[in-house]
């Protein structure tokens, strides 16, 4: 034979391969279809009946050059690996919010500002919403330093029942009216699912904070809604249980959801949680939600927001969160890490220097 001939057959063997993975790959996705079946009407997975009576089949219409016994071991080889992928088919299950289900970056559009897939963005304010004038005055700073988003907590979710536990309603009011003078958009944490549709009236993105991370019955209601929501990381929440918690959201018709990694709880004491900044990249592969870091409550301390958000961004992070406040000493919450309006408009001059950000000029 040529060494022609035997590249043609080669060729034709190329092929046949081809056919027979894209034939196993159909049989082994109809196996997955009847092992869901099973798996519901609690039905074992295998059956070895069924393997018996194919195997059987198979023998008789054999007719060479394989011989019997080759083909069960090959046929029973293939049952295999089909109960395999019955097995495994719930941890492989694609969520919503993975980049499995979904290769192109979600955008969260609102009005002029995009999240997510292009430009960072900053979102700033005081960690709690406490005066018509304070509130006012950072809105002012964050439009002169071209920051499109405010944030301040109304209801908040306090360690302490005596520690200052926000305005509610009034607090968003206030926001809101502060954000409609300078034309910006407005992100509060909502606690309670009842509070929800009012809250929507005031806020542009609803935040589900740190401890209400698997409060699922909030992430339903939430998922409900059609605003954007911005997710916060648990404060020992697995990437898992993060997406997962997205997933509650997402798969109840809300695609509007933005992740914000915001520290995890470690033994390290020199800063309030210990930023994860391999979330970010991690977050990204696995998800095409847009994903930010909040370098307030990670780090806790002011000294080092600045390197920690231009490390957020080059590991890809779509947007940065940092607690401003005009005078931090007196701030009714988080007074320490709070940076005060000098020291904002530093922190935003110093991000920008890294070239990976750039404030909108209005
Ligand atoms: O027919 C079934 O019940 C299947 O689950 C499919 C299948 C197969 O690959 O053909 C897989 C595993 C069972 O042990 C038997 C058969």
């Amino acid at each position: 034979m040529s060494h022609m001939q035997i590249e043609q057959l080669r060729g034709r063997l190329d092929e046949l391969n081809s056919q027979l993975l894209e034939l196993l790959s159909e049989r082994a996705e109809i196996g997955q279809q009847i092992g869901e079946w099973k798996r519901n009407a609690g039905l074992p997975l295998h059956d070895p009946v069924r393997e018996k009576e194919m195997l059987d089949r198979l023998a008789a219409q054999n007719s060479g050059p394989l011989d019997e016994a080759t083909v069960r071991r090959l046929f029973g080889d293939i049952f295999k690996a089909t109960l395999q992928v019955q097995i495994e088919a719930p941890a492989k299950r694609k969520l919503l919010v993975s980049r499995a289900s979904h290769r192109e970056d979600t955008v969260v559009q609102i009005g002029d500002t995009a999240i997510g897939g292009g430009e960072p963005v900053l979102v700033a304010g005081p960690c709690s919403v406490e005066s018509r004038e304070q509130v006012r005055e950072v809105a002012a700073a964050l439009k002169r330093a071209g920051v499109p988003v405010i944030r301040g907590g109304a209801f908040k979710p306090r360690t302490s029942p005596y520690d200052f536990q926000g305005l509610g309603f009034e607090g968003l009011k206030l926001l809101k009216e502060a954000a409609d003078e300078f034309g910006l958009l407005t992100i509060s944490e909502i606690v309670t699912p009842a509070h929800l549709e009012e809250a929507a009236q005031y806020v542009d993105i609803i935040q589900i904070g740190a401890r209400n991370m698997q409060n699922f019955e909030l992430l339903k209601a939430a998922g409900d809604m059609r605003k954007p929501v911005l997710l916060k990381r648990g404060l020992a929440a697995t990437m898992d249980e993060f997406l997962h918690a997205a997933e509650y959201i997402v798969s109840r018709g809300n695609s509007q959801v933005m992740l914000i990694e915001r520290g995890i709880r470690t033994y390290e004491k020199w800063t309030r949680n210990t930023l994860d900044i391999s979330a970010v990249p991690l977050l990204k592969r696995e998800s095409h939600l847009p994903v930010l870091v909040d370098v307030s409550h990670s780090t806790g301390r002011k000294d080092i927001m600045a390197p920690c958000a231009k490390a957020a961004l080059a590991a890809g992070a779509d947007g940065i969160m940092v607690e401003t406040h005009p005078n931090p000493a007196a701030a009714l919450s988080d007074a320490d890490q709070q940076l005060d309006l000098g020291e904002f408009a530093e922190f935003v001059r110093d991000v920008q220097s890294s070239g990976l950000y750039r404030a909108i000029k209005s």
